[in-house]
């Protein structure tokens, strides 16, 4: 299959590492020379400078730029895609369609570990394309349909904003243990290894089994559980999710 990522940014290169393992991928970009730069890196990939009408009539369009930039973008492009791909957060399906002309229109959340063929994605729109979308995305990893838009723009603060999430954990474990005087690099290497092994469990136990069977009476672990209640982790943890998935609809309603 061939697909055209409109966009040269993060993601826009985390999918198409993973991408170009299986299809034949353009990558079409308002930097000629940022272009070049990651032809270097992928030299499988097809680039494009971004005309002032860029005729997308035929291709599958995976768009991959911000929000914000959207219009901006959308005016340069000119005839119907066959199939208009957004990883766009938040950006509904109604106002894509005004935005860009396409046969069928399809909305997903991938997250940052595309770039190791790891992403967790979401997808939902047009019936008629969810075949071609789950086949590009499963390349990267691992594909889920969702029914609507409020479950992919929910699924949004779980899988596309997440890895900030769990990246914020990672930093503070190792902060703590530094604090308490272990050497950074021995801190870090030993957050890496907690956070695959626990990720290896997760597949197949409920996280409240894994907590259980940690925490002893008296225990460590229970000493440490206790400190994180007292900062309100759980709170915070609900709350950013609660946050994230607002600011999906806010900018929905642009
Ligand atoms: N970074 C992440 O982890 C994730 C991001 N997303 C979504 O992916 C999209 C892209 O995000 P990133 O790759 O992180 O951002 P980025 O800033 O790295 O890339 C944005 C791309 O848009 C291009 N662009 C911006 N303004 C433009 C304009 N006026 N004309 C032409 N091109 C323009 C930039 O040159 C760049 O290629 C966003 O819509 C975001 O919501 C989705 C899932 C995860
Ligand atoms: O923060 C953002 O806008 C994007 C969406 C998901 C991850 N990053």
């Amino acid at each position: 299959m061939k697909l055209t990522l409109i966009g040269n940014g993060i993601m826009a290169q985390s999918l198409a590492i993973g991408l170009v393992k299986n299809h034949e991928v353009e990558m079409i970009g308002r930097d000629i020379n940022k272009l070049k730069l990651i032809h270097e890196k992928i030299p499988q990939l097809t680039i494009k400078e971004l005309s002032d009408k860029e005729d997308i009539t035929g291709k599958n369009v995976i768009f991959c730029v911000k929000p914000y930039a959207l219009e901006s973008v959308s005016v340069r492009l000119t005839g119907v895609a066959d199939v208009l791909i957004s990883i766009l957060a938040g950006t509904k399906l109604d106002y894509l369609k005004k935005q860009i002309k396409a046969k069928s229109y399809i909305r997903t959340m991938p997250n940052v570990a595309a770039s190791v063929q790891n992403s967790m994605t979401t997808v939902t729109g047009d019936i008629e394309s969810k075949a071609i979308a789950l086949e590009a995305f499963s390349s990267i990893g691992e594909a889920i349909w969702v029914n609507n838009e409020t479950q992919l723009d929910i699924a949004s603060a779980i899988t596309g904003s997440g890895p900030a999430f769990l990246a914020l954990v990672a930093e503070a474990i190792a902060d703590g243990a530094v604090k308490v005087g272990l050497e950074r690099h021995l801190a870090q290497h030993l957050v890496q290894g907690l956070f695959s092994g626990t990720a290896s469990i997760l597949k197949h136990t409920h996280p409240a089994v894994i907590k259980d069977s940690v925490m002893s009476p008296a225990g460590t672990t229970a000493a440490g559980y206790a400190k994180l209640e007292e900062g309100s982790v759980r709170d915070a943890f609900i709350k950013a999710i609660e946050g994230s998935f607002t600011k999906s609809q806010k900018i929905a309603e642009k």
